[in-house]
């Protein structure tokens, strides 16, 4: 396709008293790789969730493949996330009773797919991002490493258009954090994916092709490193 896979046009949203977003608008090119910057409550969660259909603006438009995204049904909204976008957050992103297998497996069994087919391409995701040895185990059992490597591999299994990452190497040492970014955006980059990722480390958004910062719920400037 020509053109932005996504966009945010002049997004507004406030939670109760708190600007959130004012006039926040950004593009997504298919297969980039966008860091979205910028001190903490500027808005870069915010923006992230939006852009996902997660939650809707009071004003400005959010269109996928250029078609408004903002305004569909929330059923219309979870079947394009279960079907086209990949999530990784900081915490929290594996169901905490599965075996690192079965949540890798998970999103393929959603969309349809027989338990073995969908286990056995699950393997080949544990494989690929090195973590094949924790396949048994639960998250509780595994390192922060581990588990946000499971994770990753979990948002990429189904080939997303997008995959949506807040602070994914928040809660690693740098040395993970830059194991699991450079495994994620290789991974991303191999099948096309584009990646939306928030971060307040710069050695982070090193791994993006462009990085845009936030302030005070709209973007300002790249920096002059990006
Ligand atoms: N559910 C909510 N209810 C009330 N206020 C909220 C909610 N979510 C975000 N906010 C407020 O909106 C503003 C933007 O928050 P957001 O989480 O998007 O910022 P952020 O840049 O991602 O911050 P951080 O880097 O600290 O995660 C902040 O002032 C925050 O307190």
């Amino acid at each position: 396709m020509t053109g932005p896979l996504l966009v945010a046009d002049d997004l507004h949203l406030a939670f109760g008293p708190t600007r959130a977003l004012a006039g926040a608008s950004v593009e997504v090119a298919p297969g980039e790789v966008l860091a979205l910057l910028g001190p903490s409550g500027s808005g870069k969660s915010t923006l992230l969730h939006c852009l996902a259909g997660i939650l809707t603006p009071d004003r400005g438009e959010v269109r996928y493949r250029g078609t408004r995204l903002d305004d569909r049904s929330d059923e219309a909204r979870s079947r394009l996330r279960r079907n086209d976008f990949g999530f990784v957050f900081q915490f929290g992103s594996l169901v905490p009773e599965l075996t690192a297998l079965a949540n890798v497996a998970l999103p393929l069994q959603l969309t349809g797919a027989r338990r073995r087919a969908a286990e056995e391409q699950a393997r080949s995701w544990l494989e690929r991002l090195g973590v094949a040895d924790v396949a048994g185990k639960r998250p509780g059992e595994m390192s922060g490493g581990q588990g946000q490597r499971v994770a990753v591999a979990r948002a990429l299994i189904g080939g997303p258009r997008v995959v949506f990452a807040d602070e994914p190497t928040g809660a690693l040492d740098s040395l993970n954090g830059e194991l699991v970014m450079e495994e994620f955006t290789a991974a991303a980059r191999d099948q096309g994916s584009s990646v939306v990722l928030v971060t307040h480390e710069t050695r982070v958004a090193a791994y993006a092709d462009r990085s845009v910062v936030l302030r005070d719920g709209r973007l300002t400037a790249a920096p002059a490193w990006a």
